[in-house]
């Protein structure tokens, strides 16, 4: 049998790269008839640039940046040459990053997206004629403001770089030079690869939906909620004439702009990073699709007999543009059934068939085995995928 290991990192346990070895060498290990290949992958979230650096070659630069809470973040950009020009690839995640924060400084009110703001001005500084970001695993709740200040838009006030929570207090005037930060971008395409394809404002939104694992409190979270709708509807207000609906996935017919601005798919990503970018002229597009696309995943897929996909935790986030739903609906159309290994599962069997998996296997079956499984991340996971080759390659 030939067996793909194609899998998103698990959290900041492993890497897609420690992942993909460690199911691959679990695997021979159990089913040594088996052909095992890997083909790490990622959504835009953490490990974006290493997967495609590992694909794509190119030279990786580095590039100092503010972390979510001012401290120093070591960042790398990917630069890579090719006959169209020169593509500059940027993670969130190096200057924006959940991982950056220890666990009880955690504060979405106050974390800032303005070291990434400085990230994309040195992928700029580079002659790319193309950035591509990657959105995802983000500490900050700001819808990208201190990103613009990041940018070099003014902030007199402080209200713009000082975390989602003061973009309570934001004003038109706070937002006048926005359409000329805008107009500085229209030489450049920027590509925007969202881990998840959530809405900016509402239920599954980025605040709703994502402020409470940065550490948000209920309150916290519906205050971010007004703070990130009043800062959008100022943002486009700003904008006016100088919005171009056109460069948005899922805009539609009558609505207004502020409103195919926010409901676009991705626009709630990290922390509403991608409704950010989309003031700028980004066009919001898939991270899983843009990576599986970049390592040619389908053709992998149709030479295999099972794809094994992972990730840390497979829950109802997973099914809007992660990784395993990805992987489950490249399989579909080659016939390959695809299951998932994860850190933990917590959606129920019907779902993981809706999503086209075959299977979906936790390495923490019950609550008290998440922290061993934090402890020993690739022995845990080993461990399980040993099992899980028995059932479906078996001697
Ligand atoms: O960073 C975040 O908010 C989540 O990964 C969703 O994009």
């Amino acid at each position: 049998m030939h067996v793909l290991v194609a899998p998103d990192c698990f959290g900041s346990s492993l890497t897609s790269a420690q992942a993909a070895a460690t199911i691959a060498d679990a695997w021979r290990a159990a089913a040594p008839h088996d052909d095992v290949r890997t083909c790490p992958l990622s959504d835009g979230g953490p490990g974006f640039v290493q997967t495609l650096h590992a694909t794509l070659g190119g030279e990786l630069v580095a590039a100092g940046a503010d972390g979510p809470l001012g401290e120093p973040a070591p960042a790398a950009l990917l630069v890579v040459d090719g006959p169209a020009g020169r593509t500059a690839y940027v993670e969130s995640a190096h200057a924006v990053g959940l991982a950056l924060v220890p666990p009880d400084r955690r504060d979405p009110t106050r974390t800032t997206s303005r070291g990434l703001g400085t990230l994309l001005a040195t992928a700029r500084a580079t002659g790319a004629r193309r950035v591509v970001v990657g959105l995802g695993g983000s500490a900050t709740n700001d819808a990208g403001a201190g990103m613009l200040v990041g940018l070099g838009l003014p902030d007199p006030r402080g209200v713009l770089a000082a975390g989602g929570g003061a973009l309570l207090d934001v004003r038109g005037d706070d937002l006048a030079g926005l359409a000329g930060l805008r107009a500085d971008w229209r030489d450049v395409e920027l590509l925007v690869a969202t881990d998840v394809d959530v809405p900016l404002l509402g239920l599954q939104g980025a605040s709703a939906g994502f402020a409470p694992q940065k550490g948000a409190t209920p309150e916290q979270a519906q205050a971010l909620e007004r703070a990130l709708a009043t800062f959008s509807r100022l943002a486009v207000d700003a904008l006016g004439d100088a919005l171009r609906p056109d460069l948005l996935a899922g805009s539609g017919g009558a609505r207004s702009a502020a409103t195919r601005l926010t409901h676009a798919p991705g626009a709630g990503a990290a922390g509403g990073l991608g409704f950010g970018l989309a003031l700028l002229g980004g066009r919001l597009v898939a991270g899983a699709s843009l990576v599986a696309d970049a390592v040619g995943l389908d053709a992998r897929i149709a030479a295999a007999d099972l794809v094994v996909t992972g990730e840390g935790r497979f829950d109802w986030q997973s099914l809007h543009g992660k990784v395993a739903s990805l992987v489950a609906e490249r399989a579909l159309p080659h016939a390959v059934p695809a299951i998932v290994v994860a850190g933990q599962v917590e959606i129920g069997r019907r779902e993981i068939s809706a999503a086209g998996l075959a299977g979906a296997y936790p390495v923490a079956e019950r609550p008290d085995q998440v922290d061993a499984a934090l402890a020993d991340p690739a022995g845990t996971l080993a461990a399980r995928v040993t099992r899980v080759a028995r059932t479906w390659s078996p001697a």
